[in-house]
């Protein structure tokens, strides 16, 4: 698990390790160029491009006047550097910097007014103006920088965070801020590199290890944590010698209509997949066949009109609820009987999420524990329209402690909010995943685990890491344009299998 943290811990772990490895400061912005540096020709490695470098005069300008030698010693010929001297003070390590450099040949040009720049030439950009010392928006001098930057339409790798950009906290979409297609970041992603609202600044990013001091982070108890492989290892558990289905629990999934049986065909199969013992669907009468057909592992509660089928409450370890179920008066009132009788955390996804959405009288029925797993829209019908996604967290943090439940919010980097305040941001899955039907695989894959008595939190975790995974690891490297969830289904017993060795 990596801590997320915001400007000032991360300025804060500087000083640590500074003080504490110890480090001088100025060797730790070496290593970090040096980092940067080694990102950066891997994916740009072609040494007769030209590299324009603009630098700021705090820290994140002296990383750039590193990078600007360590690049020329990598073998880049054309290499200049640009120094905005808009305020008449600079960090110590950027001058160390600007004192080794300047026994380099590299050129280095001052400018105090954005007027003094021309044309640039070069095809690279990297932005070193401004990083994590961002302290308020751009105006003046630095606002038309970066905006004749940003015109000049050059491909532009930035410095820790684009010029502009705030690490955390509400984004303006109206920001001045540099556009980069790659920022190479120190230590650990920023948290509002998550999120879909800094998709119009961000292409593409990567963190690269700086040698910040893992403990120290640790102890500041951040909200935000980034899911790690090594993180889903340790809560799975290999399967028993001597194990039965009994074992690994009995999910039942209520889901589908006659026209959205699929939903129910994909969720339930996902819950076999995924582990569980056994799995009843809980379909319309006219979804049987296909139901047998599909996958004949998965037995049947069938529902016939308005008849609501009887369940028995002490046969199920777990209850995935919404895929495909429609909202007419039939799926409330089975959605109602469900919440009032069984006790259980369950999982509750699609169609059930809108009819929470519209009867909030249902919310304090839900079982302690359950997951609610809805996508942006969805999540703004049950807590109310978010102007952006910062927003988004603060409600799921405040509404998965007030109603002690675990929310799943999906998108791009799963957002799973716990009930102890916590934002978990998943680090699998891929843009090929994108299409109908994949959020009823998840459904799937949570019930699954939450049958074989993962914890709900256990269960959201591997759950979201794991459809992701199998996910990747059908699209990635560059096998597969578009996965489909039925797919995605099929592969998680692989997926799981591999991270268990
Ligand atoms: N600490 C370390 O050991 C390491 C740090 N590293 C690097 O340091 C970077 C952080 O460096 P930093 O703290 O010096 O901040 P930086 O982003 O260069 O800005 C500095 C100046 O900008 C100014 N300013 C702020 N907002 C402004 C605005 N809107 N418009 C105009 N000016 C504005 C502000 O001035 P003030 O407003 O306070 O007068 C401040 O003096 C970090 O991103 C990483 O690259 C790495 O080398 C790893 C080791
Ligand atoms: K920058």
């Amino acid at each position: 698990m990596q801590p997320l943290l915001n400007a000032q811990q991360i300025h804060d772990a500087d000083t640590y390790t500074i003080a504490h490895e110890p480090i001088s400061s100025v060797d730790l912005m070496e290593r970090a160029a040096k980092a940067f540096e080694q990102a950066f020709t891997a994916r740009y490695g072609d040494t007769e491009k030209s590299i324009a470098i603009y630098c700021g005069t705090g820290n994140n300008g002296g990383d750039g006047l590193a990078i600007a030698r360590l690049l020329t010693d990598y073998g880049f010929e054309k290499v200049d550097v640009k120094i905005a001297r808009f305020a008449n003070k600079f960090s110590d390590d950027f001058k160390s910097n600007l004192q080794r450099l300047s026994q380099t040949r590299i050129p280095i040009t001052n400018f105090t007014s954005v007027a003094e720049l021309k044309t640039e030439p070069a095809d690279i950009i990297i932005d070193a103006l401004l990083g994590n010392g961002l302290n308020k928006p751009l105006a003046g001098e630095y606002a038309q920088l970066v905006q004749q930057i940003n015109n000049w339409h050059k491909t532009v790798v930035v410095v820790d965070v684009p010029t502009g950009f705030y690490s955390e906290g509400e984004i303006n979409p109206d920001a001045i801020v540099i556009k980069a297609d790659l920022a190479i970041t120190f230590q650990q992603p920023k948290i509002n590199f998550l999120l879909p609202d800094s998709k119009h600044a961000i292409k593409n990013w990567v963190a690269v290890d700086i040698g910040i001091d893992r403990n120290f982070t640790q102890q500041l108890n951040s909200p935000y944590q980034y899911l790690e492989e090594s993180d889903i290892k340790k809560i799975l558990r290999p399967r028993e010698r001597f194990s039965n289905k009994g074992t690994y629990g009995h999910a039942l999934i209520v889901a589908g209509q006659p026209e959205t049986m699929g939903a129910a065909l994909l969720c339930s199969s996902a819950c076999v997949q995924a582990g569980a013992g056994l799995v009843t669907a809980c379909i319309p009468q006219s979804g049987l066949v296909a139901l047998n057909s599909y996958m004949p592992e998965i037995m049947a509660i069938v529902r016939e009109g308005d008849l609501q089928p009887t369940i028995d409450w002490t046969k199920f370890s777990t209850m995935g609820i919404g895929p495909g179920l429609g909202k007419d008066d039939n799926a409330l009132a089975l959605l109602t009987d469900i919440l009032t009788n069984y006790t259980k955390p369950v999982v509750i996804d699609a169609d059930a999420l809108n009819l929470l959405a519209t009867h909030k009288q249902l919310w304090a029925c839900l079982p302690k524990g359950s997951v609610l797993t809805p996508h942006m829209k969805e999540f703004d019908r049950l807590f109310g329209e978010h102007k952006n996604w910062w927003q988004r967290l603060q409600t799921a943090m405040q509404k998965a402690k007030e109603l002690q439940i675990h929310i799943v919010l999906k998108n791009d980097y799963t957002i799973i909010a716990s009930p102890d305040e916590k934002l978990y941001f998943n680090s699998t899955s891929n843009a090929a995943m994108a299409s109908g039907g994949m959020g009823d695989v998840l459904t799937g894959i949570i019930t699954a685990l939450l049958a074989q008595k993962y914890s709900p939190l256990e269960a959201c975790l591997a759950g979201v890491y794991l459809h992701g995974k199998a996910g990747d690891d059908l699209a990635l490297p560059g096998k597969l344009w578009v996965v489909l969830p039925d797919k995605v289904a099929a592969q998680v017993p692989v997926s799981m299998a591999a991270l268990m060795v």
